[in-house]
């Protein structure tokens, strides 16, 4: 079971949903900053997803905890992450797979599908640890509505 402390996020929303996964997935920074890390190597990534609303669908779900998992896992999990060329880019630094990408653009695929469901919730926070000794929160600016 996964058990990891993570810092929370403030919001003014009724319901908050928040779903751990892991996937092992290889990768490279493609920079020369990057040192070793410019060669290929692995890592078990653990994501924290957090998503918020006040309204839920026809099932009593804000979303689906099997969705995210589909979204996330099933798509970066085994894979190398330099390769999926939807996602991430050899050639833009804001699209190499570092952690802050990865965890970026783990938001935005929630976000998109989100964003089509019925109740219409947000991805507030995704954590995302890529070492024991190294993580990132993703927090998006929030969307001001005026409805
Ligand atoms: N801001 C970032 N810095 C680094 C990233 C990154 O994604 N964002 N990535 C790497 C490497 O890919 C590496 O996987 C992680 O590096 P690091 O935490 O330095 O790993 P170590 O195990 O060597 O760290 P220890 O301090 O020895 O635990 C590098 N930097
Ligand atoms: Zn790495």
């Amino acid at each position: 079971m996964l058990h990891q402390l993570y810092p929370s996020v403030p919001h003014h929303y009724s319901y908050e949903l928040n779903k751990d996964m892991q996937f092992a997935a290889a990768h490279y920074v493609p920079a020369e900053e990057a040192g070793k890390c410019r060669n290929m190597h692995g890592h078990t990534y653990f994501a924290n997803i957090t998503i918020a609303g006040d309204t839920l669908d026809s099932a009593g779900f804000l979303v689906n905890f099997s969705i995210l998992k589909r979204l996330i896992h099933d798509r970066f999990d085994h894979s190398v992450l330099n390769s999926d060329t939807v996602s991430f880019s050899d050639k833009r630094p804001d699209r190499f797979p570092t952690t802050e990408v990865v965890a970026r653009t783990i938001c935005e695929i929630v976000q998109d599908y989100l964003d089509r469901t019925e109740n219409r919730p947000r991805c507030l926070q995704v954590y995302l640890r890529e070492t024991p000794t190294s993580y990132c929160l993703y927090r998006p600016k929030a969307v001001i509505s005026n409805d």
